[in-house]
């Protein structure tokens, strides 16, 4: 056995591992709330969406990041972080980089268009970046593009509000706690592309910066090459390898927040071995615009644990996050 397998096994023996489709639901429950509490991090299986699926998708985005620099350059809508951001252009930790995430990513929201009367870019409503379906057709293989984006967007938003439900339960009220405040949810999936430059943290080169996620959940599809690192409650950096049909899913600030500290938004991070670029997936699954989030009574207590965080709403929460770490961020102030 060499010394990464077991590593591997190490890591998977301490990740949890949920089923969707698990019939015992009090079980299941309390496994999540285990992992909420103890990880802030576990795979998820037994969630319906099939493998060609996770395959499609993964090899359209590698599709569309093989577009010409400048065809990709040219989908960039920085008002509503929307479209493509350039290799090194994010530095999720600048206090240990010495420079960008060696990685490109491309960000894809809720569709609104601006006859809608949704469309509000101040509260992230708006329009998504597509490539133009000429290029796509005619210069690579991303024809599908658009099509197979927008399923998978549908696909993993519906497995994303099972786990709300899940997570709801877990921390003591009822199932559908949350549903309202996920009518207009602040979805974003976004497509990242690791180029095969090694990581060498000795030399702040990191292929994405250690950083925690900002909102409720995140639930990541990644390709089959390893980087994925979590820093655990011992404070060490343990692999999360990939597991062949299973997303990874962790808890962000906001849900942090929510719970008053009980549930962790755990600090992660990606070193890639370098040769392989790698592909990785994202799903952000974020509350309305205007929810409130507040310490859930369930959570705090006036005298042994009394509210951590002020009251604020998913948008304030979300626009504070990324104008700390988007130094190119501009967001639309215009009051609606
Ligand atoms: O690519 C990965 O495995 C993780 C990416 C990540 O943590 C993020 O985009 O927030
Ligand atoms: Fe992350």
């Amino acid at each position: 056995m060499n010394s990464l397998s077991t590593r591997d096994e190490l890591s998977i023996s301490k990740i949890p591992s949920i089923r969707l489709d698990e019939t015992d639901r009090e079980s299941t429950v309390q496994k999540i709330r285990h992992a909420c509490m103890n990880v802030g991090f576990f795979y998820l299986e037994g969630h319906g969406i099939e493998q060609s699926m996770f395959d499609t998708v993964l090899a359209q985005s590698k599709s569309f990041f093989g577009l010409p620099l400048a065809s990709k350059r040219a989908l960039s809508d920085k008002v509503m972080s929307r479209g493509y951001t350039g290799m090194e252009e994010e530095t999720l930790d600048p206090s240990s980089q010495s420079k960008g995430d060696t990685k490109e990513g491309f960000y894809i929201g809720r569709e609104i268009y601006p006859t809608d009367p949704q469309y509000n870019p101040a509260k992230f409503c708006g329009p998504n970046q597509w490539p133009d379906e000429l290029l796509c057709s005619t210069h690579i293989e991303c024809f599908s593009f658009r099509t197979t984006m927008e399923l998978y967007f549908t696909t993993i938003s519906a497995v994303a509000l099972r786990v709300i439900q899940l997570l709801a339960l877990a921390i003591g009220v009822d199932e559908h706690y949350f549903d309202s405040s996920f009518s207009d949810p602040l979805a974003v999936l976004r497509l990242l592309h690791y180029s095969g430059e090694p990581s060498r943290p000795e030399d702040g080169i990191f292929a994405c910066g250690a950083h925690s996620d900002y909102g409720m959940i995140t639930l990541l599809l990644t390709d089959s090459t390893p980087g994925l690192q979590i820093f655990t409650k011992d404070n060490i950096w343990l692999d999360a390898p990939p597991v062949a049909g299973a997303l990874v899913v962790n808890l962000g600030d906001m849900l942090e927040r929510w719970t008053n500290g009980i549930f962790r938004s755990t600090k992660h991070r990606v070193l890639t071995a370098g040769g392989t670029e790698r592909y990785s997936i994202p799903f952000f699954y974020e509350p309305n615009f205007d929810t409130v989030v507040e310490c859930l009574s369930e959570c705090c207590d006036t005298e042994i644990n009394p509210g951590k965080y002020p009251r604020t709403t998913s948008g304030q929460h979300l626009l504070e996050k990324y104008k700390q770490t988007h130094a190119d961020f501009k967001p639309e102030t215009k009051k609606n």
